[in-house]
């Protein structure tokens, strides 16, 4: 993590005023008084419920060397050592800007609709094989969440996978001028956040915003199968560009040509490279297809294949995604109760559609939101892709889930499709059908909260 005098942090913020002794050490950045560690310097945010300015006094107590304060919010505190600002969310910005300008690791940008956190977990695995690597924690990706992982980066770190979030025009280039990473990767171009954007076609525009502030002769990694970026990717723009396209198609420079599913990993092979065969700890196509990006970046940053097979072996993905778990009742679930957007719901429910060894199969599907006018009609399309003879039972949480629920009963028996209002009644439901024979895959939008969901069932 950074570690600045006073002094040297008042010069990395521009228009920045210094009150107190410049010598001060400071340790890493926190912006959470509940969340102190000693040494840091504290940024009071003004957020929907709170003012940071209103724990500065509470973070010095908890050890916090100095803080940020923002010009218009008053008198601080007396005696506190303080740097004061225009605008702390803009001052923590150029902090982790100049901070990243000074630091030698290189930056790989993972952004997409789907499968951000995933990829970023795959390439991490990868280069630490090879590499001292920092990585996004969780899915702190947006324009807080970026800066304090690039501020939370040790001196001697060589690599930073950098994940990138949007739901609109023009954060992804702020986020790629922060992180002027030198490789990206596209994941994929769906449907979240549709509400803000309007389009899939502006969507694709959006993430395009990560080759804006890149390495000029850096590493493009993106998803040859969707037309929407090889029609709006400027190749003139970026004509010292490297890229490589990846996707299911023999279009592309990198896809599998053979996959095998396993009880918790998945083996494939690749088009190009020789006999290895490569296991990942995750289920699902759209994984394979995600760690085939990871691969094609990390082989650009010079890690052996040996060491490409061994560390998406080892992988450890962030919860929540496709991630398996088994009840004491023997109920095997399907946790991929993070986030929700058709792209994501379909490549779930084939998932589950196909998985071997279950006499009975359900599925637990909440409201995808942020899809702007045709939510119901994208919650419409998820009910009708829903097979009887794939899946025994239906059931849904929420008011727009209802509309995958009105679909499906259209082929189901009357019994097998319920819709819930309240998850304690979906958790009595739930419990009512586990056993050691059955799965049932649970996802819903982060805003469902359905992890509530899974861990009331025994
Ligand atoms: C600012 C902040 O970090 N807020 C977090 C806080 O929210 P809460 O409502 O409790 O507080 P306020 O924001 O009102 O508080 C203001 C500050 O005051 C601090 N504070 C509060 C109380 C106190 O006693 N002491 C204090 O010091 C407080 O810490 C604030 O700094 O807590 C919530 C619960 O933990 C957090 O969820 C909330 O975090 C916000 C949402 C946030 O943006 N956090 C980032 C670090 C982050 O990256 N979060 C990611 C999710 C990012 C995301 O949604 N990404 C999107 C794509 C990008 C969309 C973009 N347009 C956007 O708006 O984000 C995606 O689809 O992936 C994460 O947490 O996973
Ligand atoms: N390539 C993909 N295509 C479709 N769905 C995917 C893909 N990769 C992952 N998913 C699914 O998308 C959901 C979110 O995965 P993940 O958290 O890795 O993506 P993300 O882009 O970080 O999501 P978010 O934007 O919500 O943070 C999970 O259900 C996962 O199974
Ligand atoms: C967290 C936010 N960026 C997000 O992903 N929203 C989803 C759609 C939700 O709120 O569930």
């Amino acid at each position: 993590m950074i570690k600045r005098t006073l002094i040297e942090i008042q010069q990395m913020i521009e228009d920045a005023e210094l009150f107190g002794p410049g010598e001060q050490r400071i340790t890493g950045v926190q912006t959470d008084s509940r969340n102190i560690q000693e040494g840091c310097l504290f940024i009071p945010l003004v957020g929907e419920h709170f003012n940071g300015h209103d724990f500065v006094a509470q973070a010095i107590e908890k050890g916090a060397s100095a803080a940020l304060w923002q010009e218009d919010q008053g008198q601080p505190p007396e005696g506190i050592p303080l740097v004061r600002v225009q605008d702390t969310l803009l001052a923590l910005q150029q902090l982790a800007a100049s901070y990243r300008r000074q630091h030698q690791a290189r930056v790989i940008g993972v952004t997409g609709s789907n499968g951000k956190t995933t990829t970023k977990d795959l390439v991490a695995a990868i280069l630490e094989t090879t590499y001292h690597v920092h990585k996004t924690d969780g899915n702190y990706n947006n324009h807080i969440g970026l800066p304090l992982t690039i501020l939370s980066m040790d001196e001697k770190v060589e690599m930073a996978v950098l994940e990138m979030g949007m739901s609109g025009r023009g954060e992804i280039e702020l986020l790629s001028e922060l992180a002027q990473p030198e490789a990206a990767i596209i994941t994929n171009i769906g449907e979240a956040h549709l509400l803000q954007l309007g389009s899939r076609e502006e969507i694709a525009r959006a993430k395009l915003e990560i080759l804006s502030r890149m390495k000029p002769d850096g590493l493009f990694v993106f998803p040859g199968d969707e037309p929407l970026i090889r029609s709006l990717f400027d190749q003139e723009e970026h004509a010292a560009l490297k890229y490589i396209s990846f996707g299911e198609s023999t279009e592309n420079d990198l896809y599998p040509i053979s996959m095998m599913q396993e009880e918790a990993s998945t083996l494939f092979m690749l088009n190009t490279h020789g006999l290895s065969a490569y296991r990942i700890p995750l289920l699902g196509k759209h994984n394979v297809i995600n760690a085939i990006a990871a691969i094609a970046v990390c082989k650009y940053m010079g890690v052996s294949e040996k060491d490409v097979v061994r560390g998406l072996k080892q992988a450890k993905i962030t919860g929540m995604r496709i991630e398996k778990l088994q009840k004491e009742s023997g109920l095997t679930i399907l946790n991929d109760c993070y986030n929700a957007s058709p792209a994501s719901m379909k490549a779930a429910i084939e998932l589950v559609s196909e998985m071997p060894g279950y006499r009975h199969k359900g599925v637990v599907l909440g409201d995808m939101l942020e899809l702007g006018e045709k939510e119901n009609e994208y919650h419409r399309e998820i009910g009708q892709i829903l097979d009887p003879k794939k899946i025994d039972w239906v059931y849904t949480f929420g008011p727009l889930a209802e509309y995958i629920a009105e679909e499906a009963s259209n082929r189901y028996p009357l019994e097998a499709v319920q819709c819930f209002a309240s998850k304690q009644h979906l958790i009595e439901a739930l419990q009512a059908k586990a056993d050691k024979d059955t799965i049932v895959l649970v996802k819903g939008s982060r805003g469902m909260k359905l992890e509530e969901v899974i861990d009331g069932i025994k």
